[in-house]
């Protein structure tokens, strides 16, 4: 195995070619408890020791972020780490098993994850988990944060994509769980579950929809709120089925489906039909028309926007009620979490969905609404490293190293492109987010005026030619896929017009979505998972609000490109305050990524088949594709740092890290590959390395 020992006064970058050989299993896991870091081999769970050591011994609060593109195994590693410290650190009163922590990631995966173009089981929604110790190591609390869920992918998706596995699994699970609710079992008529599934699948997701319904009541859920669970979601595919006419009177197109999603949810079809077609708020969406459609289509043209279509409004429900289904799994996973008011400090994990590029996946479509801002998620993440590995570092030198010496010796580390460029051309520039939502009010507005804009702040200038910054890319049209029906369709109508009292024929689901109606809805539709009573969870909680209630944010959170911004800021603001360790996950290779979700369903494999899965045999590596990857990260330069070092410049202290930072130890840059873990190997794939 190699390791490369690294410095970077404190920060941790842990890289892994992933999926990857990696042996897992409670005797691993033990060889790594109480190490430290030099004294570790590359391993994810070497990640979990350093940063579960570090806070023992600083008392600090930790996060560990992983980046990386979509399918790299972030969400693989993160489970590790979960299962690490649960295993290692020991919970009080056992309430975090690491059973329970399997379960818990069954439900997520379950109503989380889809099947896309690069991942058979992708994560799509932003997670935090945090786990809280006590004065003696153990974990005391523990509780879940996510935002950003996907939930349009309820209604709308990427052509050939699947929607969430939960429908899938119910679909063939169904038979025995919602019979005598309706006299027709759910079936795949109108394929609102697209694309439908091989018999193999469906033997596979009934399986998995019985996985699911023993991990909901190994979290707690008990039977009558599965049983809700289960009606609600019937009624979400049932109203895909119902559709909703093109022109003329809105209203369903399909009555005998709209009756049983009104028998599911327990009221009239009249009652269904007049709170998702009447009743629109105004100004609820300021134009519904795509890009795509161009001017002379964009609406009303007076400024007051158009009305939503019926198929608007109907997808708004839906989507809305998926959100705050979705928004009540996570209040009830961590109604079950106990809050501890002994708890010192916390570890946060942070897994977001990860890069994406439709491109690669050999799809000639652009990237949708939803992937733009999952990347913009992973590029902040990114940009907190660069600004940690390099920013904060380079200012650190500064400070220690005699004044000149550090332009003398040409050993700046800053790399002369940086992730995110400040160079606004007028006071003026926004970013791309802002320009998103100011052009989507423009009745003009354009996916040609949004680029021009964004170039005229963004793109290259006379006179950058020469000065060895490369000029942003120009996508192709193909590439900015923006529909603007995503900035809205009932966003504030979806639940609004679905009132839980409307389902009192229903009790158990007026009662369980009353119940949680208090705290758990602050943000509902944004960060889910905010209640907790431990000072630790209050105290993130607050930070969260405050990101939403402050200055323009409280202005502004109406718009959706804006709601974006406040999460990944609130995201961004919860782990800057902790010590920050990297994982940095590199897909090796492209396969799977033909663009056909049927085999990637096919590869769509649970985390405890996973080390079966890895003993089958090594893989080959994409060397091109891991190099660029390598390069996206910045980790040459992040290495290059190190190897043409400040630290054997004159004057610098000492290579021991530890005192001069104030950190237990000094960082680590693993690599490990699976074909070969040899040095030699590892740095064919990294390129020529300056040595000292
Ligand atoms: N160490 C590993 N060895 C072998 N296969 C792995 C490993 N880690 C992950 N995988 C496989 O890769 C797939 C993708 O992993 P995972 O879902 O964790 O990626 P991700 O980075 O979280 O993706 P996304 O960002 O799309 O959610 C998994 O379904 C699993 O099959």
């Amino acid at each position: 195995m190699h390791t490369v020992r690294q410095r970077y006064g404190g920060n941790l970058i842990h890289t892994f070619a992933g999926p990857t050989v990696l042996l897992r299993s409670p005797q691993v896991m033990h060889m790594f408890k109480g190490c430290r870091r030099e004294d570790m081999s590359p391993h994810i769970y070497a990640v979990a020791q350093a940063a579960y050591r570090n806070m023992l011994m600083s008392r600090q609060d930790q996060s560990v972020v992983l980046l990386g593109s979509s399918g790299s195994g972030k969400t693989t590693c993160c489970q590790h780490l979960i299962q690490y410290l649960a295993t290692i650190a020991g919970s009080t009163g056992k309430v975090f098993s690491v059973e329970k922590w399997q379960a818990l990631y069954t439900i997520l995966e379950a109503f989380g994850n889809s099947s896309t173009s690069m991942n058979g089981n992708a994560t799509r929604f932003s997670q935090i988990i945090s786990l809280d110790f006590d004065q003696a190591g153990q974990v005391a609390s523990a509780s879940i944060q996510t935002m950003l869920l996907e939930k349009l992918r309820v209604t709308k998706r990427p052509a050939n994509e699947a929607t969430f596995n939960v429908f899938y699994y119910l679909l063939a699970g169904t038979d025995n769980t919602l019979s005598g609710e309706t006299s027709h079992p759910l079936t795949e008529a109108a394929a609102p579950c697209s694309p439908v599934l091989q018999p193999e699948e469906k033997q596979k997701a009934a399986q998995q929809f019985s996985k699911l319904q023993a991990a909901m009541k190994v979290m707690g859920i008990s039977s009558d709120e599965q049983k809700a669970f289960w009606l609600v979601l019937g009624a979400i595919y049932h109203l895909g089925a119902a559709g909703a006419t093109k022109a003329g009177r809105k209203q369903f197109a399909r009555h005998e489906w709209a009756q049983k999603a009104a028998y599911l949810l327990g009221c009239s079809l009249e009652e269904l039909s007049s709170s998702i077609f009447k009743h629109q708020p105004k100004g609820s969406l300021q134009r519904s028309t795509s890009f795509r459609q161009g001017p002379e289509e964009a609406g009303l043209g007076d400024g007051s926007g158009s009305r939503l279509t019926a198929l608007e409004c109907l997808e708004g429900l839906a989507s809305g009620l998926y959100s705050e289904l979705f928004t009540l799994l996570i209040s009830l996973l961590n109604r079950y979490a106990p809050s501890s008011q002994h708890s010192l400090c916390s570890m946060m994990l942070v897994d977001t969905p990860g890069f994406q590029n439709p491109e690669l996946a050999n799809q000639s479509r652009g990237a949708s609404f939803e992937e733009l801002c999952h990347n913009y998620a992973q590029e902040r993440l990114q940009t907190l490293f660069h600004a940690r590995t390099f920013t904060q570092e380079l200012e650190r030198y500064k400070e220690v190293l005699p004044e000149g010496s550090v332009s003398a010796r040409g050993r700046d580390p800053l790399p002369s492109w940086s992730p995110v460029r400040s160079l606004a051309r007028t006071d003026e520039a926004r970013g791309l987010l802002w320009l998103l939502e100011e052009e989507a009010l423009q009745p003009a507005g354009t996916e040609d005026t949004l680029l021009e804009r964004l170039f005229a702040y963004y793109g290259p200038q006379e006179g950058d030619k020469g000065k060895g910054e490369p000029a942003p890319r120009r996508p192709s049209q193909a590439l900015l896929w923006l529909d603007l029906h995503l900035l809205g369709p009932g966003q504030g109508k979806a639940w609004g017009g679905w009132s839980p009292s409307l389902s009192d024929g229903r009790k158990i689901i007026s009662s369980l979505f009353m119940g949680r109606a208090g705290t758990a809805m602050v943000l509902s539709g944004s960060i889910a998972g905010l209640e907790g009573g431990s000072q630790l969870a209050l105290r993130r909680a607050t930070s969260m609000r405050k990101t939403f209630t402050t200055g323009v944010a409280a202005v502004k959170k109406k718009s959706l490109c804006i709601q974006i911004k406040l999460q990944v800021d609130a995201l961004v603001d919860t782990i800057k305050k902790s010590k920050i360790h990297f994982v940095h996950c590199l897909l090796p290779k492209a396969e799977g990524w033909s663009g056909d979700p049927r085999g990637l369903a096919a590869r769509r494999i649970s985390s405890s088949e996973l080390d079966l899965h890895c003993e089958a045999g090594l893989m080959q590596l994409d060397v091109p594709l891991l190099r660029a990857q390598i390069r996206g990260s910045r980790l040459l330069d992040a290495l290059r740092m190190y190897r043409q070092g400040l630290c054997s410049a004159p004057g610098w202290p000492s290579c021991s890290p530890q005192e001069q930072w104030g950190c237990t130890a000094g960082p680590v840059t693993r690599i490990q590959t699976a074909r070969d873990r040899s040095p030699a190997a590892a740095w064919a794939v990294l390129g020529s390395v300056p040595r000292r």
